[in-house]
């Protein structure tokens, strides 16, 4: 993924790039720790929760860019989650189109 990459396009290259980090897991990447973690998927849980409440605190301190940045920390961090339990981006689309 680089900076080039189209705005609407940027959710699944962010997904292709955690399927891939999942099959190869390079050494010098974050995602890798996260797929390897000694507690297993228990860390991605916490750090969901982690980023859930930094994600709260700024919408309550009315912090736009705070909240932006925390909101991009919470959705990396479900996308992984989801690709850990083998559920993909079009899985997700999928049930929200259910919801229109
Ligand atoms: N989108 C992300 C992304 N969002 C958040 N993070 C990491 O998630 C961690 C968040 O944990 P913390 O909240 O503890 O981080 P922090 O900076 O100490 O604290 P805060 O200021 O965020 O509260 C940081 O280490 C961030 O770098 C991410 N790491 C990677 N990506 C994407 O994943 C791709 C692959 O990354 P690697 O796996 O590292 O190659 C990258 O190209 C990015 O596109």
């Amino acid at each position: 993924m680089d900076a080039d990459t189209p705005t609407d396009e940027v959710l699944d290259e962010l997904f292709a790039t955690i399927e891939s980090r999942k099959a190869d897991l390079p050494e010098d990447s974050y995602t890798t720790t996260l797929f390897t973690h000694e507690k297993g998927e228990n860390y991605v849980l916490e750090k969901l929760g982690e980023e859930t409440t930094e994600t709260i605190l700024a919408a309550k301190d009315d912090d736009r860019e705070e909240l932006l940045y925390e909101s991009a920390d919470l959705v990396y961090h479900l996308l992984v989650l989801l690709s850990m339990k083998d559920a993909s981006l079009d899985d997700l689309r999928e049930e929200l189109k259910t919801r229109f």
